[in-house]
């Protein structure tokens, strides 16, 4: 029997490409609010793609230590479903967002080795889903959405309680061999379903969720 894929498509800016991922199967649409990245939506923007997505495609603001002035912002001007952490917040103040905001809380975590899988139990304590990400290069502009890998046998059999996501790196051509190695249930991507940075691509989003639900 297949697996039952959850897919997340992050960094959309663009309705028909929220459309398209809907329309494909995604579960997930993700909006980043982070100035610096090519996939940056004002607060006006989201709204409008947050308004037109279908019933039942899950709407999901990326934030990168964001203050709650930002929060608030964003939290009464879209309708979303779930926030994802993207920046070096503490486990108290994912904590706090969650009470705060009363939304679901993804909190990011970059992997590179086997010290980094720690973060796992640190916030699986205090948020309800985690994006196991890979960790990014040092001088890297974006903490996340560069289309790197991190060593999929690092979570080779792992169990956590909390739901978690796979994200970095994957790609139409690639997602299903990462589901088969590490198990994950939910698969996240961004560059890997571009065209050029930060322009997402209808066949390519097609694609890597005909792939990952396969
Ligand atoms: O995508 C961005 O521009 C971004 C900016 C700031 C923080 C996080 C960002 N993206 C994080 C994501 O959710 C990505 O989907 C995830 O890191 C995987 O990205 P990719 O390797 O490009 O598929």
């Amino acid at each position: 029997m297949p697996a039952n894929i959850k897919v997340k498509i992050c960094g959309l800016t663009r309705p028909e490409h929220v459309l398209a991922a809907a329309e494909a199967g995604a579960a997930y649409a993700g909006f980043v609010f982070f100035a610096k990245s090519p996939r940056h939506v004002g607060v006006d923007l989201a709204r409008d793609l947050a308004l037109e997505a279908p019933v039942g495609l899950a709407k999901v603001a990326l934030v990168v230590n964001a203050d709650d002035a930002t929060l608030d912002t964003i939290t009464a001007r879209v309708p979303l479903d779930m926030l994802q952490l993207h920046g070096h917040e503490t486990p108290e103040r994912v904590a706090q967002i969650r009470a705060r905001y009363g939304l679901p809380v993804m909190k990011a975590v970059g992997i590179a080795d086997a010290a980094d899988l720690a973060q796992i139990d640190t916030y699986g304590a205090v948020a309800d889903q985690l994006l196991i990400d890979a960790k990014p290069p040092k001088d890297a502009v974006l903490p996340g959405g560069n289309g790197l890998s991190f060593d999929w046998r690092l979570v080779n059999r792992k169990y956590w309680p909390r739901p978690w996501m796979l994200a970095g790196g994957l790609t139409p051509e690639n997602v299903a061999l990462a589901i088969q190695m590490t198990g994950a249930r939910q698969v996240d991507v961004s560059s890997g379903v571009e065209s050029a940075p930060g322009v997402k691509d209808t066949t390519l989003i097609r694609a890597f969720v005909a792939a990952a639900l396969r």
